[in-house]
């Protein structure tokens, strides 16, 4: 899914690797597998632990990397446990791999380091990171090694770290595919209260609400519903680890949503008062404005349009699309598929740059193909 020929010609040739030996990863669930699968496809050797020996046979036998030997002598060890037993992890690796760098990929960054340091531990080759990426559910049957690319990837640093410590944990980024930053675990830990914790809370809550909820209701639940909800689907014993990590940064901003919350149902709760029209429109209007903020895909405030394709319910169509879209020279920047209950056909939303819409449309259009709507 490339733009250019020069950029097809650089997806060929990709760059040498910058980690180099082996990379032990400690917890072989979703992240740890997934890191472990990218990096097999690059070439690197890697040897996996996990404390559940079912859970690393599966991620070996998924070809997430090897077992771990005790005579490994890794360059670089990635912690991948959940949020409870990370200090701990670290604090073992650093003295079993003395002088090796460690990294977490916790989702909560200070409560780790504020353990470390209370038992004083030496915390020279430890550096803190945190990828922007994962799924609702984990294990290594979800990993994927596609998972980090042009995703944001966190590093927290010290004044102390070496700078070859850095460069080694930010080349592991690069070579999955990230986008390192540097950020301060304070800042790491209220940002992701705002664009991750809290959304995870709103999701699992008003998904909630389906539960006592009619079938008759359900059935009429469209894409909107499913883009606001698909997180509703995560593991409760992360997300009670995740949340209770970063308590007060996630208390913050649901003290604001609250209060948010409140002055719209206020305003509906008389909708013919002075001002109520006018409380509702600046509700939508300010989410359309934090809307846009959202940085596109890979990062960037690139936006793509999209159009809706409709498919018949029989084997081979999408195959087609993607294969006719090809022909056309249309090059798909992202993929939503819908199918409604009961219904002998299914809907998939193409996003791709603006000016691809319209030979996009006219072209599957003379091919057969039935478009649904577009939003260019
Ligand atoms: N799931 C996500 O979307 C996501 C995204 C980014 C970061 N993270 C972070 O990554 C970490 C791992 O999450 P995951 O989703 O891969 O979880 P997971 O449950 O899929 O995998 C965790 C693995 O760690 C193993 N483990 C538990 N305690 C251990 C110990 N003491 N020693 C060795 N292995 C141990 C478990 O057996 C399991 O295989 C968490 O800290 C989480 O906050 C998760
Ligand atoms: O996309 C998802 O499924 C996620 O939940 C990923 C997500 C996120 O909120 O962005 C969730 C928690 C992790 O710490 C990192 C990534």
């Amino acid at each position: 899914m490339s733009d250019s020929t020069n950029s097809s010609a650089r997806a060929a040739a990709p760059l040498a690797p910058r980690v180099r030996g082996t990379v032990r990863i400690v917890g072989a669930g979703l992240l740890g597998s997934s890191i472990g699968h990218a990096l097999t496809a690059r070439g690197i050797d890697v040897a996996l632990d996990d404390a559940s020996p079912a859970q690393l046979r599966l991620a070996v036998d998924y070809g997430a990397g090897r077992m771990a030997q005790p005579d490994d002598a890794p360059s670089l060890i990635v912690v991948a446990v959940p949020p409870d037993v990370t200090a701990d992890v670290i604090a073992r690796e650093l003295s079993a791999h003395p002088g090796v760098v460690v990294t977490d990929v916790a989702s909560v960054k200070l409560q780790p380091l504020h353990e470390l340091r209370a038992r004083g531990i030496d915390l020279t080759h430890y550096i803190g990171s945190h990828p922007l990426a994962g799924r609702e559910r984990g294990g290594a049957i979800s990993a994927r090694a596609d998972l980090f690319i042009g995703r944001p990837w966190v590093v927290c640093r010290d004044g102390e770290t070496p700078a070859d410590d850095l460069a080694l944990v930010e080349g592991l980024a690069l070579d999955l595919g990230a986008v390192p930053l540097e950020m301060s675990p304070e800042e790491h830990d209220r940002s992701v209260a705002l664009v991750s914790h809290v959304p995870q809370l709103v999701a699992s809550l008003l998904a909630g609400r389906f539960v006592d909820a009619p079938d008759g209701a359900l059935g009429l639940a469209g894409q909107g519903v499913r883009d606001t909800t698909r997180i509703a689907a995560s593991a409760p014993e992360l997300w009670v680890q995740i949340l209770g990590a970063n308590a007060q940064p996630v208390v913050d901003v649901l003290d604001a949503l609250a209060a948010d919350l409140s002055a719209v149902a206020a305003a509906l709760r008389a909708p013919d008062a002075p001002g109520a029209r006018r409380a509702v429109a600046d509700t939508i209007r300010r989410g359309n404005d934090g809307v846009e903020r959202l940085p596109g895909k890979h990062g960037q405030n690139r936006r793509f349009d999209s159009f809706v394709v409709m498919i018949d319910d029989t084997p081979g169509q999408l195959g087609r699309l993607f294969g006719e879209l090809g022909d056309l020279g249309v090059n798909v920047e992202d993929l939503r598929l819908e199918h409604s209950p009961g219904a002998q056909f299914g809907l998939a939303e193409i996003s791709v740059v603006p000016d691809a819409v319209r030979p996009a449309t006219e072209g599957l259009t003379a091919r057969g193909w039935r478009i649904a709507s577009t939003n260019d």
